[in-house]
């Protein structure tokens, strides 16, 4: 079976994306390995939300999603951000196929926190057949959306869509591709990252906002048999690096 590597591409990263990062797909895709990238849109989402009038609140890091900012959610992302990035990869000569808007649902999700998030979902299964399906083809590009059993749409946190699918395609690695280098603590990368110092980390508030469920999501996926995990702004470059003998330390 082919290797699986998952990459997560921030709202604000997927506007900035370098040369070198479409050579590293490339790369990859030469090499026989299966790609699936997740995009996030969470600014995009946030602009339109402030056009409609929309409010516009997170809780860390998970927007509080009521029935039209779920619109507006599965608007910003099927019809905007999807379709861009789709674009650029197409451009670069990478075999992409857009996921969502194949009349297929990607994967499954579960109410988060109804009370508190809203229409707030976290991913319970995939549909391998028409995964599998896509990878053989080319570069899968999938928004962090998901179908409940009664086929209602929920918005999950990219992080978490990331992690979820790579654990449940037991992807060997998981990019969160997003636009700083890594996790910081005064202005320096912090090269490893344990779940204790990750802890102690969000207790002193040094670790906030949309980086606290990256990092949480990061330990799920290394949890659950995904073997390593970089946080960065380059593929090529090394950011945080996770993996499963941090989880223990
Ligand atoms: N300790 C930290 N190190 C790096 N970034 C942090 C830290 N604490 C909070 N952040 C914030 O997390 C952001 C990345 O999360 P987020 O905005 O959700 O990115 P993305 O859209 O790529 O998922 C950074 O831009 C930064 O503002
Ligand atoms: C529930 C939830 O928080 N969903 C996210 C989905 C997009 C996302 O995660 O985008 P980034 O990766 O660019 O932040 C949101 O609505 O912003």
């Amino acid at each position: 079976m082919s290797q699986i590597i998952v990459v997560k591409i921030g709202g604000n990263a997927t506007n900035n994306l370098s040369e070198a990062f479409f050579q590293q797909l490339h790369s990859w895709h030469d090499q026989g390995k299966q790609i699936l990238i997740v995009h996030g849109g969470g600014p995009q989402i946030s602009e339109w939300s402030q056009q409609l009038n929309l409010p516009v609140n997170k809780i860390n890091g998970i927007r509080v999603t009521d029935q039209q900012t779920l619109k507006v959610t599965q608007a910003v992302l099927l019809g905007l951000v999807q379709p861009t990035l789709c674009r650029h990869l197409a451009a670069h000569g990478l075999p992409v196929v857009g996921m969502n808007a194949s009349g297929q649902d990607v994967v499954t999700g579960a109410y988060l926190d109804q009370p508190v998030y809203g229409e707030v979902g976290k991913i319970t299964a995939i549909n391998h057949p028409y995964v599998n399906q896509v990878l053989s083809q080319g570069i899968g590009v999938c928004a962090p959306l998901a179908v409940t059993s009664s086929g209602n749409y929920l918005n999950v946190n990219g992080d978490v869509a990331a992690a979820g699918i790579a654990r449940l395609l037991g992807a060997e690695k998981l990019y969160l591709v997003t636009d700083v280098p890594g996790v910081m603590v005064n202005s320096r990368v912090i090269g490893q990252l344990s779940l204790k110092k990750a802890n102690q980390l969000f207790e002193a508030e040094l670790i906030k906002s949309g980086m606290v469920p990256k990092i949480r999501a990061a330990f799920d996926a290394l949890k659950h048999g995904v073997k390593e995990v970089e946080i960065t702004n380059q593929l090529q470059h090394t950011g945080t690096h996770l993996s499963v003998n941090q989880l223990a330390i």
